[in-house]
């Protein structure tokens, strides 16, 4: 059964005049669709409300044409077992139904009316420390969750880190997740469950995308350019990134063309605007290794002296978000 169906109860008279409450599938009829709030390579978000519950959604919405002449079937597939299993954790969007029409396939989610990180933190300049190291632990938290349900995201960047109405977390965008075998789930013979070896090891092509896919330029790990396979590793690469972004402005590596910025990855060529503090200096420098296997896993991060006295776990997310320091 498809767990992302949604089921709508509606009350009913029968034949006979009794009362009866049928169980229906919600469709594009029980919304009403607003402005478009985003738009992917292959999908629309459009702002909408439930003509019922009056509760305003996000939906995305993919062209199944579209879909099926660009190949991306098994794209649309992944996002939607990953967002199936990654259901009960706030900084994860939440997919409540899917639907379809005869040309769309709609996706119903959280609605994320603060918008893109990247947005507000060109808005703002830059973050002070209080700042990156509150959306810092969400993002840390939110991808501790999706590695201990054997989801990589390996496409982690803040155009991808939404916000809520309470300017908290929200990851998005899991078209290009990897997902682990998962013990709890029964195994997936269509080749949707792609057995990754935990330690990152060189990844056997059988799916093929593994070897085409690669990220955002400026948040590829080294591992994925030189051995074209993703690892949980990949993703803290990403985060030590996203790091240096929030207190930098912008980026550690960026260059004139994708190919001199993955140059750059390759040789580990950045350096620290001066300024820079240096606790968070020395998490990033941590965490922007080569090496993966010689990284810092998401429990050292947690214990570094960029987070001392940063609750994680529910309290992180009661926590209220602190003020943007507009740019001075
Ligand atoms: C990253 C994505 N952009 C967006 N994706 C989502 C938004 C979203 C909202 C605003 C926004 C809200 N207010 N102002 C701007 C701007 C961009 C958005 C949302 O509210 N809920 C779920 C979303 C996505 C869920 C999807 C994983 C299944 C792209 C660019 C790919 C369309």
């Amino acid at each position: 059964k498809d767990r992302g169906a949604a089921v709508g109860m509606r009350r009913e008279v029968d034949a006979s005049g009794r009362a009866i409450v049928r169980q229906v599938k919600k469709g594009v009829r029980d919304f009403s669709f607003g402005r478009v709030l985003g738009e992917g390579s292959y999908s629309t978000v459009y702002l909408a409300t439930d003509r019922q519950t009056l509760k305003e959604y996000a939906i995305k919405v993919l062209e199944k044409r579209h879909i099926i002449k660009e190949k991306k079937i098994k794209y649309v597939n992944i996002e939607k077992n990953t967002l199936n299993r990654l259901t009960e954790h706030p900084g994860i969007v939440r997919l409540y139904y899917t639907f379809q029409d005869e040309t769309s396939l709609y996706y119903v989610l959280d609605l994320c009316n603060g918008g893109e990180l990247l947005g507000v933190l060109k808005k703002a300049g830059t973050f002070d420390v209080e700042c990156a190291r509150f959306y810092g632990a969400q993002i840390l938290d939110s991808i501790d969750y999706m590695h201990s349900r054997g989801v990589i995201h390996r496409d982690l960047k803040p155009e991808n880190v939404l916000l809520d109405d309470q300017m908290h977390v929200k990851i998005t965008d899991f078209g290009t997740a990897k997902l682990l075998r998962d013990p709890r789930e029964p195994w997936e013979p269509d080749g949707a469950d792609r057995g990754v070896p935990e330690s990152g090891k060189r990844q056997g092509q059988e799916d093929g995308r593994a070897a085409s896919f690669v990220g955002t330029a400026e948040y590829v790990s080294p591992e994925l350019l030189t051995h074209k396979s993703a690892c949980k590793a990949s993703d803290l690469w990403a985060f030590g990134c996203i790091i240096y972004q929030l207190l930098a402005g912008r980026p550690p590596f960026k260059a004139g063309s994708e190919y001199l910025t993955f140059q750059k990855i390759v040789n580990l060529e950045y350096e620290f605007p001066p300024g820079f503090p240096p606790s968070s200096r020395d998490l990033v420098e941590r965490c922007l290794v080569l090496d993966p296997a010689r990284r810092l896993t998401i429990e050292h991060i947690k214990n570094h002296e960029f987070f001392q006295g940063q609750q994680f776990g529910k309290t992180l997310w009661r926590t209220k978000a602190p003020r943007l320091r507009p740019f001075v």
